[in-house]
């Protein structure tokens, strides 16, 4: 018969300043998308590290090469000196727990009952051991439950263990949600927007909660758009950019940092991650553009003083048409010409005008 045995022995918490987490050189590519390039990161004991960017920027992608949800297609993740396979359940067992930017609890299970499924990496319940609930299992089981009410204690929601989880207002289900990560005993835990949708109590009760979770020696990385909370929170704050990583440093460091500030606000600076790509794509569509407005040109009746070449605009058109005595002809063409040689910035009507060249 199958054994019982309840490892809930806490992982030892690591000696302050050891790297906990070592991410090297992390790529993952969709196709010819690349939503992370070449990122490295650590986190150490007793760190709360936070990860912004601008939507889209990785962040979520990330955290899903860390967790082993996404195998990268390049770079490693190493927890505590150990590269972990990219398996979501050996990551967990390893010592990384992690919640999900939606809240995925199970709603029709006693809040209770939800943290009791995190302790389920922490116990080895053979199978005819459960069935049987022999002494061995019964002991397991007392054993998981305890360290379920001491969480739910530590969060708060020890009063509200048996009821439903779908019941409770939306900032309890987001702490139990870190109460159930927290019951596979990690030492480091990721939070992926743990405050989205809080009210500003909710956020600042979600503070003093990641607070008190570093002070038990679980290091944090914390994905999360309101800066304020970032800034305050983190030790150090990492700002990927289209998958890149663009800056890391202190929360003053990178808050005063100009290009974290453009690339919030969508606005182009020197070196920017992705500005090579995008300088790339622009010139090409002026090159394109410069093509189709000397086929507009070529394509225009061959008059040596009709003014629509590429370029013209349409008051230059006007112009000319008084200087011309086939006045009606060539306004018409003039007008053509000129229509069609916008100036050519308009990627959309770039197309369009190559179509008519041709
Ligand atoms: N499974 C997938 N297949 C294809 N593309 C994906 C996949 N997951 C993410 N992406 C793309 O990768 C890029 C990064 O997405 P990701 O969700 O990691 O960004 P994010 O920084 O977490 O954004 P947000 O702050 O909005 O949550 C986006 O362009 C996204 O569309």
């Amino acid at each position: 018969m199958t054994t019982t045995t309840d490892t809930t022995t806490k992982p030892a918490a690591a000696p302050a300043g050891e790297t906990v987490l070592d991410a090297s050189g992390v790529t993952m590519r969709f196709g010819g998308l690349t939503a992370v390039k070449g990122v490295d990161l650590q986190v150490n004991s007793g760190e709360i590290v936070g990860l912004i960017g601008p939507n889209g920027a990785g962040k979520t992608t990330f955290f899903n090469c860390l967790t082993g949800l996404y195998v990268p297609t390049e770079g490693k993740v190493s927890y505590k000196g150990t590269v972990l396979p990219p398996k979501p359940h050996l990551v967990t067992q390893a010592g990384i727990a992690r919640t999900f930017q939606n809240i995925r609890l199970f709603s029709n299970m006693t809040v209770l009952e939800n943290v009791l499924v995190g302790r389920h990496t922490r116990t080895k319940e053979g199978l005819w051991s459960a069935l049987l609930r022999g002494p061995g299992f019964k002991k397991a089981e007392a054993a998981s439950e305890a360290r379920a009410m001491e969480l739910l204690e530590f969060i708060g929601l020890e009063h509200k263990a048996q009821h439903l989880a779908k019941n409770l207002p939306y900032g309890e289900q987001r702490k139990l949600e870190i109460a159930r990560a927290l019951a596979s005993d990690p030492g480091l835990l990721l939070l992926d927007e743990p405050t989205a949708g809080m009210n500003p109590q909710e956020t600042r009760a979600a503070e003093e909660l990641i607070f008190a979770i570093r002070d038990k020696g679980i290091a944090v990385l914390v994905i999360e758009h309101d800066m304020r909370f970032i800034f305050n929170l983190c030790d150090r704050v990492a700002c990927l950019v289209q998958g890149e990583k663009l800056i890391e440093g202190t929360a003053a460091e990178v808050q005063g940092d100009e290009r974290v500030i453009a690339a919030y606000l969508g606005e182009p600076f020197d070196g920017a991650p992705g500005a090579a790509e995008a300088a790339e794509v622009e010139a090409a569509e002026q090159h394109a553009a410069e093509a189709a407005a000397d086929a507009a040109g070529a394509a225009a009746p061959a008059k040596a003083d009709a003014p629509a070449k590429a370029g013209d605009t349409e008051e230059d058109a006007a112009d000319a048409e008084g200087q011309d005595d086939d006045t009606a002809d060539d306004a018409d063409t003039a007008e053509e010409a000129g229509t069609d040689s916008e100036p050519a910035a308009d990627a959309d009507s770039t197309t369009s005008k190559d179509g008519e060249a041709k």
